[in-house]
């Protein structure tokens, strides 16, 4: 899977991704990531990327010319890739989206704005807008990172234990169940006694049973299509 990012901060990106599981997939080769800065792409001794609104308003506008530049620059080698927007108007993006991302995508280009947003003409060169959230952040780099990050994860292999990203919450339509690590006791708080017991069996029914307890308070809306078990057990927590 090859990311190609679009900015005019690349250090964010570049710094990022050398860390943990990212930093670890690079290096085996599973993922690539390439920034770009969007100053380079520009046409003006200042590298100018913003502009005054048209019709007023407070704030800057990126200009789409640098955005068409670069585009048409990846462009110029004829390989498929999947060009991504990063904005708060964007379809919401989830662990499914990430999923489908994943299975479809060999290549992906993350668009990252600023200001107070980008030209609307951009648009017709992209193929997905995204929105990682209700809230608006200041610029779409650390929207790009939530994508490459959740992404890699899926990538067999990325993670060197298979059954993390099956494992993880979300793709099972609920949250996590607690985790704990050494020591047994800290300060008088103590590991719940079953996960020291050795019974695989019970240990699996606890942690079933605090992941929906968990859900159900926090999450109720993730508690859709349960297994008939998986409804008995949260019949009885309620
Ligand atoms: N889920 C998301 C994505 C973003 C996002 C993505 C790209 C840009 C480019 C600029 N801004 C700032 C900004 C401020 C005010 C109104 C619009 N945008 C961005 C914010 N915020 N929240």
């Amino acid at each position: 899977m090859k990311f190609e990012v679009l900015t005019i901060f690349p250090e964010i990106i570049e710094c990022y991704i050398k860390h943990g599981v990212l930093g670890k997939a690079l290096n085996k080769g599973i993922v690539e990531v390439k920034v770009y800065n969007l100053r380079d792409f520009t046409s003006d001794k200042h590298k100018k990327v913003d502009d005054y609104p048209y019709g007023g308003g407070a704030g800057m506008v990126m200009q789409i010319e640098p955005f068409y530049n670069a585009i048409m620059h990846l462009k110029a080698d004829e390989k498929p890739r999947k060009l991504v927007l990063l904005s708060p108007q964007g379809r919401k993006f989830t662990q499914k989206l990430a999923q489908k991302f994943m299975e479809e995508s060999k290549a992906m280009v993350l668009i990252c704005g600023r200001y107070e947003g980008i030209d609307e003409r951009v648009k017709a060169f992209v193929d997905e807008e995204v929105s990682i959230g209700d809230y608006v952040l200041s610029g779409g780099e650390l929207a790009a990172l939530v994508i490459i990050d959740s992404v890699v994860r899926l990538i067999p292999g990325a993670l060197g234990d298979e059954l993390s990203a099956v494992e993880d919450s979300f793709m099972k339509g609920f949250l996590d169940y607690p985790h704990y690590t050494r020591p047994e006791d800290f300060k008088g708080m103590k590991v719940p006694e079953v996960l020291l017991s050795g019974d695989h069996k019970k240990i699996a029914l606890w942690r079933k049973r605090q992941a929906l307890k968990n859900t159900l308070k926090n999450r109720p809306d993730l508690l859709k299509n349960l297994s008939p078990e998986d409804m008995r057990i949260l019949k009885e927590l309620c």
